[in-house]
């Protein structure tokens, strides 16, 4: 079957999942030229397989809410690979969960995990669960019914979920403790587990301060630095505040943060007391709009506005799938933007991967750049199996090691399969490859099994 077989295929079984079928299509039109050099890769049916979860856990969550009404919600688990390790990948509670979107999150996860280099397959889980406005008494009781359900189908060494949108480490901790008290174990069942019983340092900055490693190694490939740089950021979540902090702390200048509401602009740019509002705020889930009258008049709130209305070099995209169109790279390209960097998992749309890529903007795709939290998460499962905390620098340490790392064999592939053009290093196609490969060489290997 040739690859354009498999995706008309997909596109009939699955008409209703178009996240899952852009994400699989973006990983196609990569990947001919493997196929070209290795025929196992065929006759093995790799991509027919990797397209296919191995299986889907869905189930029911009963939840009783502050006023004592029955809440139901729909809870899934993809499985989507443990070709090099036990499944791996967040957890998201958010109204527009459905499958379409976790196979899409599943599916990228198999390639990210494998560009760690840690032994780690791919899954995605979540709940069409809304918590914007609930308590935290019914955070608390949804948590624990979510993993009275899930916790049959996950293990320290068969599937280890930890957090995404909407999934935080209160949410991980609450339902670390129902999954202990189901099962009377004590083990690294889910990662970004609060500090000091079981969880990792640097787990909550490892995706953000990741994906701004990854750029800082892009800028030096191209000759250039972080210094003096002007950042847009995207969304005001876990990823885009610890971005937005690390790339201030190696010398450029964040202007923006946003979030579903509206953009946060601040000509200045913002520092850590106001980084650190803006985390406190999101925590309590309180709204952006009042940092203008908390910093004495800076900042300028922008209701339903995104953020690539100004001038600057480099965007990261932190919010969600499909926030960025081609209209809105274009206005990157418009306002001076060269580097873009997924800190989100798929932010640009197809017809915005299309514009940067034609106009040689320097790409780094999510499955690369933001890697750095699952591989954290890869750090703390180890941590756990051999029952020792990492100092914080520790583990900050390995992670620019391995950010530089995915970034490098990004590039090296990129270069081997001829996809360098003027100068620009085709990140895109170079992760894809190079995880691809390493999944594909251990279907091989298998047989048939897997
Ligand atoms: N937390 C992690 O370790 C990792 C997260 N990611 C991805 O990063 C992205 C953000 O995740 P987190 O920061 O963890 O979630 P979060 O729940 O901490 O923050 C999400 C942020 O995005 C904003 N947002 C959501 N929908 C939006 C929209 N339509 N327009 C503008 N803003 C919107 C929210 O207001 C919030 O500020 C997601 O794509 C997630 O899959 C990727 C790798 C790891
Ligand atoms: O740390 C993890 O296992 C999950 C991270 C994640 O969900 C992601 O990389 O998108």
């Amino acid at each position: 079957m040739s690859m354009q077989d498999v995706i008309e295929r997909i596109e009939e079984r699955y008409p209703h999942q178009p996240e899952f079928i852009q994400a699989v299509k973006e990983v196609a039109s990569t990947i001919d030229v493997v196929y070209d050099r290795d025929p196992r890769f065929a006759k093995h049916k790799v991509f027919e397989r990797l397209t296919e979860p191995d299986r889907i856990i869905s189930f029911r969550i009963n939840w009783e809410d502050d006023e004592g009404n029955i809440q139901i919600n729909r809870g899934w688990r993809v499985q989507f690979s443990n070709a090099l390790g036990p499944y791996k990948g967040g957890i998201r509670f958010h109204p527009t969960v459905n499958e379409s979107i976790l196979k899409f999150l599943g599916f990228e996860q198999i390639f990210k995990n494998a560009l760690t280099g840690l032994p780690m397959g791919g899954a995605k889980g979540g709940s069409d669960f809304n918590p914007e406005g609930k308590s935290d008494s019914e955070i608390r009781r949804f948590c624990y019914a979510f993993m009275r359900e899930l916790y049959r189908y996950i293990g320290q060494d068969m599937d280890v979920p930890a957090g995404d949108i909407g999934v935080s480490g209160r949410e991980v901790s609450y339902m670390f403790a129902m999954y202990k008290n189901l099962t009377n174990e004590y083990t690294g069942v889910l990662t970004g587990k609060g500090v000091g019983f079981g969880g990792s340092l640097c787990r909550s900055e490892a995706t953000g301060y990741g994906a701004v490693y990854f750029l800082q190694n892009m800028l030096k490939a191209h000759n250039d630095t972080m210094e003096g740089k002007t950042v847009l950021v995207s969304g005001a979540g876990n990823v885009a505040v610890h971005a937005a902090e690390k790339a201030i702390a190696l010398g450029a200048k964040v202007i923006t943060l946003s979030d579903s509401k509206g953009t946060l602009y601040d000509e200045f740019g913002f520092d850590q007391e106001k980084l650190d509002w803006v985390k406190e705020q999101k925590a309590n889930r309180q709204p952006l709009f009042e940092y203008h009258r908390k910093f004495g008049g800076s900042g300028v709130w922008l209701p339903g506005q995104k953020p690539w209305q100004f001038d600057g070099d480099i965007a990261i995209p932190c919010a969600t799938q499909n926030e960025v169109t081609a209209a809105d790279a274009k206005a990157m390209y418009d306002h001076g933007i060269r580097y873009v960097v997924e800190g989100a998992n798929m932010p640009l749309d197809a017809g915005a991967i299309d514009f940067v890529r034609e106009n040689k903007m320097r790409y780094a795709p999510g499955k690369a750049a933001n890697a750095g939290g699952v591989a954290v998460s890869g750090l703390e499962m180890s941590q756990n199996s051999v029952r020792q905390y990492r100092t914080f620098d520790d583990v900050d340490k390995q992670l620019q090691i391995i950010m530089k790392n995915i970034h490098d064999d990004a590039a090296q592939a990129s270069e081997e399969y001829g996809f360098n053009k003027d100068g620009c290093i085709d990140y895109m196609s170079g992760a894809n490859i190079a995880g691809y490969k390493r999944v594909a060489n251990a279907l091989v290997a298998y047989g048939i099994l897997n």
